[in-house]
């Protein structure tokens, strides 16, 4: 019997130190996330990051905390429940990190009967410390716990026409009542050592954007390229002129260089250059979690408006909204009837 395991990222179980240590502990260890030999990442998570990062972590959770818990999971919980309502298959949710494990969302599965596993990672664009750590541990919790259970991965799907108008149409909605001078994407960004460590052909990603012409199956697993991608199709489908649309990376934590241009600086670039009416779409999210609420809807605002900006929007992500469950239905479906899964067009 075939059935839909969703896989988003996870959150700590509250906004307190004490359960958020456990969270970046699990998050920070994961080879994929912090790229450096064990030891060195040992040092570096359990000896530095995690001696002062967990109270202040919590207390940026504290500001965007739900009665019901974290949005994230919350959000991802209502998206859940809404596409089993638009699907026949057993449906279950599990999270990459935290106490909602993959373990238990891949047992809730099997004790429905379910056997073909159709893995969905809640990410449109492919980073090895987002999308390929969910399939990593995925395959290795089913080889694992569950051997008699198959598994087949939903591709990213940062350019499937049906996510892009669910994704546009979303950004419509959110702009219909804002008047702005500029919309800015901000994705959350990665080091920039991910990208070459991606490249299949281990030469074709540049970083700078003049590889991303030249049709290569490094785009499979590039993130920046898939992220600009997003942004083009958005900007057609919305028809938004070229002067008005940027993209930057959000999110970095100190050392190597990230992926530029950086959220925060963009923020007093673009007040400076007399862009005061700012909207921000983070379409690398399809939830709303701490680094779109806070990150943000918060912070965000506060650096552009010091910078000189006058207003200042975020849209919110699609979280459950119908359109973008019935894209995803239409996709599980499509799977359980054909075993297809065509969702991501060559270009
Ligand atoms: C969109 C996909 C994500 C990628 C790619 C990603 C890479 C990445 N993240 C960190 C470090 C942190 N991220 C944190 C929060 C966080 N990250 C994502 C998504 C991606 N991360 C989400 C959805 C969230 C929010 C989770 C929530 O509960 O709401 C955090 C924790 C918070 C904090 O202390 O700031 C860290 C740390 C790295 C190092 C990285 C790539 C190398
Ligand atoms: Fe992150």
């Amino acid at each position: 019997m075939k059935g839909v395991l969703l896989v988003n990222l996870g959150s700590p179980d509250s906004p307190t130190p004490k359960d958020v240590k456990p969270y970046l502990d699990e998050f920070l260890m994961d080879e994929r996330v912090i790229d450096a030999p064990k030891w060195l990442r040992t040092i570096l998570v359990r000896g530095i990051i995690l001696q002062t990062r967990p109270k202040k972590s919590a207390e940026a959770y504290a500001k965007i905390w739900w009665e019901e818990g974290s949005p994230l999971i919350v959000l991802s919980e209502r998206f859940t429940n809404k596409l089993k309502q638009h699907t026949q298959m057993p449906v279950a949710l599990g999270m990459r990190y935290g106490t909602m494990t993959i373990k238990s969302a891949l047992q809730e599965l099997k004790d429905k009967g379910v056997d073909d596993v159709l893995l969905v990672p809640l990410y449109p664009h492919y980073a090895m410390s987002s999308f390929e750590t969910v399939v990593v541990k995925v395959l290795e919790d089913q080889q694992k716990f569950f051997p008699q259970m198959s598994v087949t991965t939903l591709p990213a799907f940062y350019k499937n026409p049906d996510y892009i108008q669910a994704l546009s149409e979303s950004i419509k909605e959110g702009l219909q009542d804002f008047d702005y001078d500029h919309i800015l994407f901000s994705y959350h960004g990665i080091p920039e050592r991910h990208i070459r460590k991606s490249d299949p052909t281990n030469y074709h990603c540049k970083i700078d954007g003049s590889c991303c012409k030249i049709n290569s199956v490094a785009h499979n697993t590039c993130y920046r390229h898939q992220v600009y991608d997003t942004t083009e199709m958005v900007k057609a489908y919305l028809g938004l002129p070229e002067e008005q649309v940027s993209s930057s990376f959000q999110s970095r934590l100190a050392g190597d260089p990230w992926l530029k241009p950086y959220t925060d600086y963009e923020f007093e670039r673009l007040a400076k250059e007399g862009k005061k009416r700012l909207a921000v779409i983070t379409p690398a999210f399809v939830s709303d979690c701490l680094e779109t609420l806070e990150e943000i809807a918060m912070e965000g605002k506060e650096q552009f408006l010091e910078a000189g900006g006058e207003n200042y929007k975020h849209i919110p992500c699609m979280n459950d909204n119908d359109a973008w469950v019935q894209v995803m239905a239409k996709w599980v479906n499509e799977w359980e009837r054909t075993g297809l899964l065509d969702v991501t067009p060559s270009t």
